[in-house]
């Protein structure tokens, strides 16, 4: 059965780049790769109203933060078999955002680290246990700045309509609880092991052992 390895990081983090150079490294050595990226808008209808949510389409959804987060784990559970047949079928399953996402924006809507509560947990226990969603090998959190990141997810919306502002990148002290919510979980070994990358001063990521394998 394939390495089931995730991306996370803030919006603009570089988690899209990072997919495509892990992957083409792994395929340069032979290993074969299948890559999924959450939520899955356009094509699970709970990925499609979260979204509808994220952008202010659905009434009072939005203010909850345990109603969105069922959302975006309802599009993980009907992706379960999917994932259980990829990785049957490759040597590396690469997902670009999963299950943490859930804990580390709960989270840090709830306070961010400062204020701890069982989110985690009871995003572990939906996802992983009750809807049997497979749990990750290995983690990679991309530690790039909030400043960086908020940067180029403004630029993104600027140049691309359908990529304008959701009302999580909108909010700036939201963005700064993840990053360091994110960084809570990898500390604590969230679902697997991690790895933190932190970008070089050109912006661009070294690909340590640890990930390459
Ligand atoms: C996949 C996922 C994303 N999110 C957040 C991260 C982003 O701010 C927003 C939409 O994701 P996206 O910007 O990667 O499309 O939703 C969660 O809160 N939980 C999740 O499970």
């Amino acid at each position: 059965m394939g390495r089931l390895i995730v991306i996370e990081g803030l919006d603009g983090s570089g988690k899209r780049t990072l997919t495509q150079a892990l992957a083409a490294r792994w395929q340069a050595d032979g290993r074969t790769v299948a890559t999924l990226a959450f939520p899955r808008y356009g094509l699970d209808v709970h990925a499609d109203l979260v979204q509808d949510a994220l952008y202010g389409r659905l009434g009072d959804l939005s203010d909850s933060i345990y109603g969105p987060a069922v959302l975006f784990a309802l599009d993980r559970r009907a992706a379960a078999g999917q994932i259980r047949d990829l990785r049957q079928a490759h040597d590396v399953l690469l997902l670009d955002r999963y299950v943490t996402s859930n804990a580390a924006y709960g989270s840090a809507r709830l306070g961010g680290p400062d204020r701890p509560t069982d989110f985690p947990a009871w995003v572990r226990a939906l996802e992983i246990d009750r809807f049997g969603v497979p749990a990750p090998d290995h983690q990679i959190l991309l530690a790039t700045s909030v400043e960086l990141a908020g940067q180029r997810a403004r630029n993104r919306a600027d140049q691309d309509q359908d990529r304008a502002l959701d009302r999580f990148e909108a909010d700036d002290g939201l963005q700064r609880r993840t990053a360091a919510m994110y960084r809570r979980l990898a500390e604590q070994d969230y679902l697997s092991p991690w790895t933190v990358l932190t970008p070089d001063s050109d912006g661009s990521f070294s690909l340590p052992a640890a990930v390459v394998g």
